[in-house]
């Protein structure tokens, strides 16, 4: 068996190593009852919305419930729909000025999914609209059930799927957007609902 050299420090993220990406694990990074604090009141609170995309041709509700919150300005496209923020919510705001600090990064608009269950999912895509810039950072949190998240190459080759927890937290950075895709397959077992919420910062 091969030993770990180096002690784990709970505070120190994990490093992905992905070429031509920059992916940072922080697992557990807000301890389960408080995560489980989080999802209960964003579950209830949030404005949940099931919007509408166009799918070779054809209109189609997307498979999860959405919400798109931030500041006044930073309007996002995606999948050829334009979303304007909903204002900051108390819950939301305290869990970006959280995730600023860990990640010294600034973020105005965070997109806030929920699975309901397995039949919900998010499928291949990039987060590469141009609002985000050329090298956007993105923290993604997940609460409620674990879902596995994959990544793949554009290009090609080997995918990673990483199994998220409630209170694990991921930073997406560097190239990540303009060479990954990333996606939440729908699974059919039987699993609780889950929230993630994706902080980003939107040039406008
Ligand atoms: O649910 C996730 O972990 C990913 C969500 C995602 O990729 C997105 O909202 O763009
Ligand atoms: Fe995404």
């Amino acid at each position: 068996m091969q030993c770990n050299l180096f002690e784990q420090d709970a505070d120190k993220p994990q490093s992905i190593d992905l070429k031509g990406g920059e992916l940072e694990l922080h697992r557990g990074w807000l301890e389960s009852d408080l995560a489980t604090e989080y999802f209960n009141k964003l579950a209830a609170e949030v404005d949940w919305q099931q919007p509408e995309i166009w799918v070779a041709g054809q209109r189609h509700k997307i498979p999860r419930l959405q919400a798109w919150y931030g500041d006044e300005n930073s309007v996002m496209e995606y999948s050829a729909t334009r979303f304007y923020p909903t204002p900051w919510s108390k819950e939301l705001i305290s869990l970006k000025d959280l995730i600023e600090n860990k990640t010294e990064s600034s973020y105005n608009s965070v997109l806030v999914n929920l699975y309901r269950n397995g039949a919900d999912g998010v499928g291949w895509h990039a987060d590469d609209e141009k609002e985000l810039g050329g090298c956007p950072v993105i923290a993604s949190l997940s609460l409620g059930a674990s879902r596995s998240f994959s990544l793949k190459p554009k290009r090609g080759g080997k995918s990673i799927k990483l199994e998220l927890n409630n209170g694990d937290l991921i930073v997406m950075k560097g190239d990540t957007q303009r060479n990954w895709l990333h996606a939440v397959a729908k699974t059919s077992k039987k699993i609780g609902p889950r929230i993630n919420l994706t902080f980003r910062y939107i040039f406008s």
